[in-house]
């Protein structure tokens, strides 16, 4: 079973003394730079001049500096800029910087677990990559909640590496609900493999397929949004709530064997193969060359298929709909 940590494990004096550099302030960056700020750790936000980040950051009463600048100050330096970003950043401005005992910090495996960034035997290498977007890594956090969160240490020089590791996910809020151990490896590839299928790129295919199946059919498009997208949050609250099972017990009993009989010829034997194979150019770093080289030819593939999806039929009834709901913003 997994080893998780609460808050009761984890203890803020081992940030006393130390600034936490928090590269990036973006989705997760500017939440962990909050939370860290109201937990009492010192914090610098390192951005490069012209980001738009830097007034948000500023007007939210952040200090910030020149990546360089704040890598020289902290001593826990938190990569939150895009992962493709991140290899170039490190070679260029924090490598030099970097200090006999610092801790290098990710959100995400990517960069560590691909070789993208190797960093020097004397510094601690860890991930504390919360289970969640950014915005609700703060909004829980001001509710005196937290999301769950992965942690892992790659690289333990001070000996200490878990014990900050532990004292930053409790500073952003993480410990309050669980923080599970891992390692980089598993978080990268779980992470990719769920965003992946799942979570972005299952989701979406799904909600597109059966809205497109009931407009070709010549159902409404408007109706057809309402099933295909709008109802969908309301279920994945119920399961999010309460398993499946929750979702189950809610929804009536013709819902219940329609979907219990056809949702198997939905994720059938070919999808889950397909599945394994997605999974297969994961592990064997397909995937990560694949976008490795999609993003030093200018993300061509990257740019059509957000253009694509953007012009998607749902997207121009969505937005029309939507604001039949203000309530929703
Ligand atoms: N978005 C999420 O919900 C989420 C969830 C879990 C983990 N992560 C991980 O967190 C990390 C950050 O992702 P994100 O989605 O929060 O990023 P983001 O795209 O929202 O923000 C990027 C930030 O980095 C800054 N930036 C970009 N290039 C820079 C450069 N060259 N120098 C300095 N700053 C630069 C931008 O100005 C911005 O402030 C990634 O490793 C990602 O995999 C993200
Ligand atoms: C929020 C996600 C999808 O879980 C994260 O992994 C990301 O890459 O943004
Ligand atoms: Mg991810
Ligand atoms: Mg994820």
């Amino acid at each position: 079973m997994a080893k998780i940590y609460y808050d009761d494990d984890a203890d803020l004096s081992y940030l006393k003394g130390k600034v936490v550099a928090i590269l990036g302030y973006g989705s997760q960056g500017r939440a962990h730079a909050l939370n860290l700020r109201d937990s009492g750790v010192d914090v610098i936000v390192g951005l490069y001049k012209g980001s738009k980040s830097w007034k948000v950051a500023e007007e939210d009463g952040m200090r910030v500096e020149e990546v360089e600048r704040a890598v020289e100050e902290g001593d826990v330096i938190m990569f939150l800029i895009p992962d493709m970003v991140q290899p170039e950043v490190y070679k260029r401005l924090v490598r030099d910087k970097l200090e006999e005992g610092d801790m290098l910090m990710f959100a995400h495996g990517f960069n560590i677990h691909y070789n993208q960034i190797v960093p020097p035997e004397f510094v601690d290498v860890t991930m504390v990559a919360p289970k969640s977007p950014g915005h609700l890594v703060r909004r829980m956090f001001v509710e005196g909640k937290g999301v769950p969160a992965l942690l892992a240490v790659h690289q333990n020089y001070t000996g200490k590496a878990l014990e900050i590791a532990l004292a930053y996910a409790k500073a952003i809020g993480c410990t309050r609900a669980g923080v599970i151990e891992t390692t980089f490896k598993e978080e990268t590839e779980t992470d990719l493999f769920g965003e992946q299928v799942d979570l972005c790129g299952g989701v979406t295919e799904l909600i597109k397929a059966t809205f497109e199946t009931m407009v070709e059919a010549g159902y409404q498009p408007e109706v057809a949004y309402f099933e295909a997208l709008h109802e969908l949050k309301l279920i994945v609250d119920l399961i999010y709530e309460g398993g499946l099972m929750k979702m189950w017990n809610a929804v009536s009993e013709t819902a219940k064997y329609g979907g219990l009989t056809r949702g198997k010829r939905i994720i059938n034997e070919s999808v889950r193969e397909e599945m394994k194979k997605i999974l297969k150019e994961i592990q064997t770093g397909e995937f990560a060359r694949e976008w490795i080289l999609e993003n030093k030819a200018g993300r061509p593939v990257y740019n059509k298929l957000l253009e694509m999806e953007k012009e998607h039929l749902i997207e121009k009834v969505g937005a029309k709909l939507r604001k039949m709901m203000p309530w929703l913003e």
